[in-house]
Protein backbone atom coordinates (compact mmCIF):
# COMPACT_ATOMS: atom_id res chain seq x y z
CA UNK A 1 0.00 0.00 0.00
CA UNK A 2 1.37 3.65 -0.67
CA UNK A 3 0.55 6.95 0.82
CA UNK A 4 0.50 9.51 -1.59
CA UNK A 5 -0.39 13.40 -1.68
CA UNK A 6 -2.50 14.49 -4.23
CA UNK A 7 -3.22 18.30 -4.55
CA UNK A 8 -4.56 18.95 -0.93
CA UNK A 9 -5.33 15.33 0.38
CA UNK A 10 -3.49 12.27 1.20
CA UNK A 11 -4.80 9.81 -1.00
CA UNK A 12 -4.27 6.06 -0.12
CA UNK A 13 -3.79 3.13 -2.66
CA UNK A 14 -3.73 0.08 -2.82
CA UNK A 15 -3.00 -2.43 -5.54
CA UNK A 16 -2.48 -4.78 -2.92
CA UNK A 17 -4.61 -7.36 -1.64
CA UNK A 18 -5.53 -5.52 1.92
CA UNK A 19 -7.39 -3.59 -0.73
CA UNK A 20 -9.60 -6.60 -0.91
CA UNK A 21 -9.43 -7.83 2.38
CA UNK A 22 -10.86 -4.44 3.81
CA UNK A 23 -13.34 -4.74 1.48
CA UNK A 24 -16.73 -6.17 1.04
CA UNK A 25 -17.91 -8.82 3.41
CA UNK A 26 -20.60 -11.59 3.25
CA UNK A 27 -22.66 -12.93 5.86
CA UNK A 28 -25.36 -10.38 8.08
CA UNK A 29 -24.61 -11.27 11.68
CA UNK A 30 -27.64 -10.28 13.98
CA UNK A 31 -28.66 -11.53 17.70
CA UNK A 32 -31.86 -13.73 16.71
CA UNK A 33 -33.62 -12.35 19.79
CA UNK A 34 -34.47 -9.26 17.79
CA UNK A 35 -33.89 -7.50 21.04
CA UNK A 36 -30.19 -6.32 19.91
CA UNK A 37 -28.86 -4.66 16.77
CA UNK A 38 -27.71 -6.39 13.25
CA UNK A 39 -24.35 -5.23 12.11
CA UNK A 40 -24.38 -5.42 8.22
CA UNK A 41 -21.17 -5.19 6.29
CA UNK A 42 -21.10 -2.05 4.15
CA UNK A 43 -22.19 -3.16 0.56
CA UNK A 44 -18.81 -1.10 -0.80
CA UNK A 45 -15.33 -0.21 0.53
CA UNK A 46 -11.97 0.24 -1.38
CA UNK A 47 -9.30 1.95 -0.10
CA UNK A 48 -7.94 2.89 -4.16
CA UNK A 49 -9.69 6.83 -3.24
CA UNK A 50 -10.44 7.56 0.24
CA UNK A 51 -12.10 10.14 -1.11
CA UNK A 52 -15.05 8.02 -3.00
CA UNK A 53 -16.29 6.18 0.00
CA UNK A 54 -16.39 9.31 2.71
CA UNK A 55 -13.95 8.56 4.61
CA UNK A 56 -11.61 11.11 3.83
CA UNK A 57 -14.89 13.75 4.49
CA UNK A 58 -15.47 11.75 8.30
CA UNK A 59 -11.85 11.84 9.10
CA UNK A 60 -10.95 15.56 7.87
CA UNK A 61 -13.72 16.66 10.20
CA UNK A 62 -12.02 14.63 13.30
CA UNK A 63 -9.85 17.51 13.35
CA UNK A 64 -10.72 21.09 13.86
CA UNK A 65 -11.84 23.16 10.64
CA UNK A 66 -9.64 25.33 8.93
CA UNK A 67 -12.45 27.83 8.51
CA UNK A 68 -13.88 29.76 11.11
CA UNK A 69 -17.61 29.03 10.09
CA UNK A 70 -19.66 27.82 7.47
CA UNK A 71 -22.08 28.76 5.02
CA UNK A 72 -25.14 29.95 6.15
CA UNK A 73 -23.76 31.06 9.00
CA UNK A 74 -21.99 34.02 8.43
CA UNK A 75 -22.75 37.11 7.17
CA UNK A 76 -21.51 39.67 4.57
CA UNK A 77 -19.17 40.75 7.01
CA UNK A 78 -17.77 37.49 7.83
CA UNK A 79 -18.10 37.87 11.11
CA UNK A 80 -17.76 35.43 13.43
CA UNK A 81 -19.19 36.37 16.32
CA UNK A 82 -22.12 37.50 14.38
CA UNK A 83 -22.02 33.76 12.80
CA UNK A 84 -21.85 31.97 16.42
CA UNK A 85 -25.13 34.28 17.70
CA UNK A 86 -26.81 33.12 14.91
CA UNK A 87 -25.79 29.62 14.62
CA UNK A 88 -26.59 30.01 18.46
CA UNK A 89 -30.32 30.33 17.52
CA UNK A 90 -30.42 26.95 15.86
CA UNK A 91 -28.11 24.79 18.45
CA UNK A 92 -29.13 26.80 21.61
CA UNK A 93 -26.34 26.19 24.70
CA UNK A 94 -26.90 23.59 26.49
CA UNK A 95 -26.12 25.62 29.61
CA UNK A 96 -28.50 28.43 29.00
CA UNK A 97 -31.42 25.45 28.08
CA UNK A 98 -30.25 23.33 31.61
CA UNK A 99 -33.83 24.24 32.73
CA UNK A 100 -35.58 22.89 29.27
CA UNK A 101 -33.17 19.88 29.62
CA UNK A 102 -33.99 19.42 32.95
CA UNK A 103 -37.06 19.60 32.63
CA UNK A 104 -37.41 16.89 29.97
CA UNK A 105 -35.49 14.81 32.17
CA UNK A 106 -38.44 14.98 34.71
CA UNK A 107 -39.52 11.46 36.38
CA UNK A 108 -36.49 10.10 34.10
CA UNK A 109 -32.99 8.69 34.02
CA UNK A 110 -30.30 10.01 32.79
CA UNK A 111 -27.39 8.51 30.97
CA UNK A 112 -24.75 10.43 29.73
CA UNK A 113 -22.45 9.45 27.30
CA UNK A 114 -19.22 11.66 26.25
CA UNK A 115 -16.95 11.58 23.59
CA UNK A 116 -13.10 12.09 24.49
CA UNK A 117 -10.80 14.67 22.13
CA UNK A 118 -12.64 17.54 21.82
CA UNK A 119 -15.53 17.41 24.82
CA UNK A 120 -13.26 16.39 27.63
CA UNK A 121 -9.81 17.56 27.30
CA UNK A 122 -8.94 20.57 24.39
CA UNK A 123 -7.65 19.42 20.95
CA UNK A 124 -3.76 19.93 20.84
CA UNK A 125 -1.16 19.13 18.32
CA UNK A 126 0.09 15.78 19.81
CA UNK A 127 -2.37 12.69 20.39
CA UNK A 128 0.08 11.80 23.55
CA UNK A 129 -1.00 15.19 25.08
CA UNK A 130 -5.03 15.50 25.31
CA UNK A 131 -4.75 15.44 28.99
CA UNK A 132 -7.78 15.80 30.81
CA UNK A 133 -7.87 18.03 33.60
CA UNK A 134 -8.35 16.84 37.38
CA UNK A 135 -11.06 19.68 37.09
CA UNK A 136 -12.77 17.49 34.22
CA UNK A 137 -11.84 14.22 36.16
CA UNK A 138 -13.81 15.25 39.36
CA UNK A 139 -16.41 15.96 37.14
CA UNK A 140 -17.32 13.29 35.15
CA UNK A 141 -16.49 11.07 38.58
CA UNK A 142 -19.33 12.99 39.86
CA UNK A 143 -21.61 12.63 37.40
CA UNK A 144 -20.91 8.76 37.49
CA UNK A 145 -21.90 8.73 40.78
CA UNK A 146 -25.58 10.21 39.71
CA UNK A 147 -26.03 8.59 36.37
CA UNK A 148 -24.85 5.82 34.36
CA UNK A 149 -22.22 7.28 32.24
CA UNK A 150 -20.14 5.98 29.36
CA UNK A 151 -17.42 6.84 27.35
CA UNK A 152 -16.94 6.62 23.52
CA UNK A 153 -13.90 7.62 21.76
CA UNK A 154 -12.06 6.63 18.77
CA UNK A 155 -9.15 5.81 20.30
CA UNK A 156 -8.46 2.45 21.29
CA UNK A 157 -10.30 1.40 24.57
CA UNK A 158 -7.11 0.38 27.08
CA UNK A 159 -5.68 4.48 25.86
CA UNK A 160 -8.84 6.27 26.39
CA UNK A 161 -9.60 4.36 29.89
CA UNK A 162 -5.82 5.40 30.66
CA UNK A 163 -6.60 8.96 29.69
CA UNK A 164 -9.67 9.19 31.69
CA UNK A 165 -8.53 6.85 34.85
CA UNK A 166 -12.13 6.63 36.19
CA UNK A 167 -13.06 2.62 36.70
CA UNK A 168 -16.70 3.61 37.52
CA UNK A 169 -17.75 4.11 33.61
CA UNK A 170 -18.33 2.06 31.06
CA UNK A 171 -15.75 2.50 27.99
CA UNK A 172 -16.14 1.84 24.22
CA UNK A 173 -13.41 2.50 22.06
CA UNK A 174 -12.61 2.30 18.20
CA UNK A 175 -15.47 4.42 17.81
CA UNK A 176 -17.82 1.99 19.60
CA UNK A 177 -16.01 -1.34 18.02
CA UNK A 178 -14.42 -2.16 21.60
CA UNK A 179 -17.08 -1.74 23.96
CA UNK A 180 -16.81 -3.21 27.81
CA UNK A 181 -19.95 -3.41 29.42
CA UNK A 182 -22.43 -5.18 31.93
CA UNK A 183 -22.99 -8.96 31.02
CA UNK A 184 -25.78 -9.48 28.91
CA UNK A 185 -28.72 -11.32 29.90
CA UNK A 186 -30.45 -12.27 27.05
CA UNK A 187 -27.33 -14.64 24.93
CA UNK A 188 -27.13 -14.14 21.16
CA UNK A 189 -27.84 -17.25 19.04
CA UNK A 190 -26.37 -16.10 16.04
CA UNK A 191 -22.56 -17.49 16.18
CA UNK A 192 -21.01 -15.12 14.38
CA UNK A 193 -22.36 -12.06 16.83
CA UNK A 194 -22.00 -14.79 19.75
CA UNK A 195 -18.32 -14.54 18.61
CA UNK A 196 -17.97 -10.88 19.01
CA UNK A 197 -19.15 -11.12 22.82
CA UNK A 198 -16.67 -12.65 25.61
CA UNK A 199 -17.39 -12.74 29.21
CA UNK A 200 -14.51 -11.46 30.78
CA UNK A 201 -13.59 -9.55 34.53
CA UNK A 202 -12.65 -6.09 34.38
CA UNK A 203 -9.62 -4.50 36.08
CA UNK A 204 -11.93 -5.09 39.53
CA UNK A 205 -12.41 -8.21 38.70
CA UNK A 206 -16.01 -7.76 38.24
CA UNK A 207 -17.72 -9.84 35.59
CA UNK A 208 -18.04 -8.04 32.05
CA UNK A 209 -18.79 -8.59 28.41
CA UNK A 210 -16.36 -7.19 25.74
CA UNK A 211 -18.05 -7.12 22.84
CA UNK A 212 -16.02 -6.61 19.60
CA UNK A 213 -18.01 -6.63 16.27
CA UNK A 214 -15.14 -6.05 14.02
CA UNK A 215 -12.80 -8.77 16.21
CA UNK A 216 -11.93 -10.22 12.61
CA UNK A 217 -10.21 -6.77 11.57
CA UNK A 218 -7.71 -6.78 14.39
CA UNK A 219 -4.24 -8.61 12.48
CA UNK A 220 -5.61 -6.76 9.16
CA UNK A 221 -5.57 -3.27 11.08
CA UNK A 222 -2.31 -4.11 12.78
CA UNK A 223 -0.60 -4.88 8.92
CA UNK A 224 -2.38 -1.56 7.94
CA UNK A 225 -0.60 0.24 10.57
CA UNK A 226 2.65 -1.32 10.32
CA UNK A 227 2.66 -0.41 6.53
CA UNK A 228 1.27 3.48 7.22
CA UNK A 229 4.49 3.43 10.27
CA UNK A 230 7.01 2.17 6.98
CA UNK A 231 5.66 4.50 4.48
CA UNK A 232 4.91 7.67 6.59
CA UNK A 233 7.99 7.38 8.62
CA UNK A 234 10.14 9.74 6.74
CA UNK A 235 7.01 12.77 6.66
CA UNK A 236 8.11 15.26 9.35
CA UNK A 237 5.25 15.68 11.59
CA UNK A 238 3.03 12.85 11.07
CA UNK A 239 1.95 10.48 13.67
CA UNK A 240 0.12 6.90 13.43
CA UNK A 241 -2.12 5.24 16.13
CA UNK A 242 -3.04 1.85 16.39
CA UNK A 243 -6.36 1.76 17.54
CA UNK A 244 -6.69 -2.06 17.34
CA UNK A 245 -9.52 -1.56 15.31
CA UNK A 246 -8.85 1.00 13.48
CA UNK A 247 -5.80 3.28 12.68
CA UNK A 248 -4.91 6.96 12.60
CA UNK A 249 -2.61 9.23 10.38
CA UNK A 250 -2.06 11.82 11.86
CA UNK A 251 -0.67 15.03 9.41
CA UNK A 252 -2.48 18.16 11.02
CA UNK A 253 1.48 18.91 11.89
CA UNK A 254 1.80 18.08 7.95
CA UNK A 255 -0.85 19.85 6.46
CA UNK A 256 -3.50 19.63 9.76
CA UNK A 257 -5.32 16.82 9.07
CA UNK A 258 -6.18 13.16 10.88
CA UNK A 259 -6.81 10.53 8.44
CA UNK A 260 -8.02 7.12 10.09
CA UNK A 261 -8.29 3.74 8.55
CA UNK A 262 -11.28 1.47 9.60
CA UNK A 263 -13.13 -1.94 8.59
CA UNK A 264 -15.61 -1.20 6.70
CA UNK A 265 -18.72 -2.33 8.81
CA UNK A 266 -22.31 -0.75 9.55
CA UNK A 267 -20.95 0.19 13.14
CA UNK A 268 -20.32 3.57 14.76
CA UNK A 269 -20.87 5.47 17.77
CA UNK A 270 -24.89 5.75 17.19
CA UNK A 271 -25.05 1.66 17.17
CA UNK A 272 -22.69 1.93 20.14
CA UNK A 273 -25.39 4.25 22.30
CA UNK A 274 -27.54 1.25 21.04
CA UNK A 275 -26.04 -1.29 22.61
CA UNK A 276 -24.92 0.26 25.51
CA UNK A 277 -28.18 1.62 26.08
CA UNK A 278 -29.59 -1.87 25.39
CA UNK A 279 -27.17 -3.72 27.51
CA UNK A 280 -27.44 -1.74 30.52
CA UNK A 281 -31.23 -1.99 30.63
CA UNK A 282 -31.75 1.62 29.62
CA UNK A 283 -33.74 1.48 26.52
CA UNK A 284 -36.99 2.74 27.53
CA UNK A 285 -37.66 5.79 25.80
CA UNK A 286 -40.51 6.56 27.86
CA UNK A 287 -38.31 6.48 31.53
CA UNK A 288 -35.11 7.55 29.99
CA UNK A 289 -33.15 10.40 28.49
CA UNK A 290 -29.80 9.80 27.04
CA UNK A 291 -27.35 12.96 26.76
CA UNK A 292 -24.59 12.38 24.09
CA UNK A 293 -21.54 15.57 24.25
CA UNK A 294 -19.28 15.01 21.43
CA UNK A 295 -17.39 17.73 19.40
CA UNK A 296 -16.55 16.03 15.93
CA UNK A 297 -18.19 14.41 12.91
CA UNK A 298 -18.08 10.76 14.27
CA UNK A 299 -19.77 11.93 17.26
CA UNK A 300 -23.05 12.62 14.56
CA UNK A 301 -24.07 8.98 14.81
CA UNK A 302 -25.23 8.79 18.22
CA UNK A 303 -26.34 12.73 17.69
CA UNK A 304 -28.77 10.91 15.14
CA UNK A 305 -29.88 7.85 17.27
CA UNK A 306 -31.12 10.21 19.67
CA UNK A 307 -32.70 12.79 17.21
CA UNK A 308 -34.29 10.40 15.38
CA UNK A 309 -35.73 8.26 17.84
CA UNK A 310 -36.61 11.09 19.56
CA UNK A 311 -34.59 9.45 22.76
CA UNK A 312 -32.64 12.44 24.00
CA UNK A 313 -29.98 15.16 23.21
CA UNK A 314 -27.13 15.50 21.67
CA UNK A 315 -24.74 18.37 22.50
CA UNK A 316 -22.39 19.66 19.90
CA UNK A 317 -19.06 20.90 21.19
CA UNK A 318 -18.26 23.50 19.32
CA UNK A 319 -17.00 27.30 19.01
CA UNK A 320 -17.68 27.75 15.40
CA UNK A 321 -20.54 27.15 13.64
CA UNK A 322 -21.71 23.81 11.99
CA UNK A 323 -24.20 21.95 10.80
CA UNK A 324 -25.40 19.24 13.28
CA UNK A 325 -27.89 17.19 14.04
CA UNK A 326 -27.27 17.91 17.96
CA UNK A 327 -30.04 19.59 20.06
CA UNK A 328 -27.95 22.00 21.89
CA UNK A 329 -24.10 23.43 22.27
CA UNK A 330 -21.25 23.76 24.11
CA UNK A 331 -18.75 26.17 23.22
CA UNK A 332 -15.82 24.06 24.46
CA UNK A 333 -14.55 21.41 27.33
CA UNK A 334 -15.00 23.94 29.75
CA UNK A 335 -18.66 24.16 29.11
CA UNK A 336 -18.98 20.61 29.04
CA UNK A 337 -17.36 20.63 32.66
CA UNK A 338 -20.07 23.60 34.08
CA UNK A 339 -22.49 21.10 32.04
CA UNK A 340 -21.83 18.37 33.76
CA UNK A 341 -21.71 19.79 36.96
CA UNK A 342 -24.89 21.53 36.86
CA UNK A 343 -26.15 18.14 36.25
CA UNK A 344 -25.13 17.11 39.87
CA UNK A 345 -26.13 20.10 41.60
CA UNK A 346 -29.53 19.72 39.95
CA UNK A 347 -29.43 16.00 41.14
CA UNK A 348 -28.29 16.80 44.51
CA UNK A 349 -30.79 18.89 44.96
CA UNK A 350 -33.61 17.21 43.61
CA UNK A 351 -32.66 14.19 45.72
CA UNK A 352 -32.49 16.67 48.88
CA UNK A 353 -36.14 17.50 47.79
CA UNK A 354 -35.09 21.12 48.47
CA UNK A 355 -35.72 23.15 45.79
CA UNK A 356 -37.58 20.23 43.69
CA UNK A 357 -34.20 20.71 41.40
CA UNK A 358 -34.28 24.57 40.90
CA UNK A 359 -31.42 25.86 40.06
CA UNK A 360 -30.75 29.48 39.45
CA UNK A 361 -28.26 31.24 36.92
CA UNK A 362 -25.49 31.24 39.52
CA UNK A 363 -25.47 27.63 40.43
CA UNK A 364 -25.27 26.95 36.45
O1 LIG B 1 -13.68 10.09 19.36
P1 LIG B 1 -12.65 10.96 20.00
O2 LIG B 1 -12.41 10.65 21.43
O3 LIG B 1 -12.94 12.44 19.78
O4 LIG B 1 -11.28 10.62 19.23
C1 LIG B 1 -11.14 11.01 17.87
C2 LIG B 1 -9.68 11.21 17.51
O5 LIG B 1 -9.09 11.88 18.61
C3 LIG B 1 -7.69 12.12 18.54
O6 LIG B 1 -7.43 13.08 17.54
C4 LIG B 1 -7.99 14.36 17.80
O7 LIG B 1 -7.38 14.90 19.00
C5 LIG B 1 -5.95 15.09 18.91
C6 LIG B 1 -5.48 15.57 20.28
O8 LIG B 1 -6.15 16.73 20.70
C7 LIG B 1 -5.64 16.08 17.77
O9 LIG B 1 -4.23 16.23 17.64
C8 LIG B 1 -6.23 15.57 16.44
O10 LIG B 1 -6.09 16.57 15.45
C9 LIG B 1 -7.73 15.29 16.63
O11 LIG B 1 -8.25 14.69 15.44
C10 LIG B 1 -6.94 10.85 18.27
O12 LIG B 1 -5.58 11.12 18.17
C11 LIG B 1 -7.48 10.19 17.01
O13 LIG B 1 -6.79 9.00 16.78
C12 LIG B 1 -8.96 9.91 17.25
O14 LIG B 1 -9.52 9.29 16.11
Amino acid sequence: MEMKSSSSSPVLTDPSPINKRLGIHTGLPSFSSGKYINIPRKKIGKLDDVRSNGWLDAMKSSSPPRKKFIKGFSTAAEDPDFAYCSWMLKYPSALSSFEHITHSARNKKIAVFLDYDGTLSPIVDDPDQALMSEEMRSAVRNVAKYFPTAIISGRSRDKVYELVGLRELYYAGSHGMDIMGPTIQTVPTDHHLNSCVESTTDQQGKEVNLFQPAREFISMIDEVFRTLVENTKDIKGSKVENHKFCTSVHYRNVDEKVLEVRPEIEWDKGKAVEFLLESLDLSDVENVLPIYIGDDRTDEDAFKVLRQGKRGYGILVSSVAKESSAFYSLRDPTEVMRFLNSLVVWKRLLEGGGSGGKMNRRTI
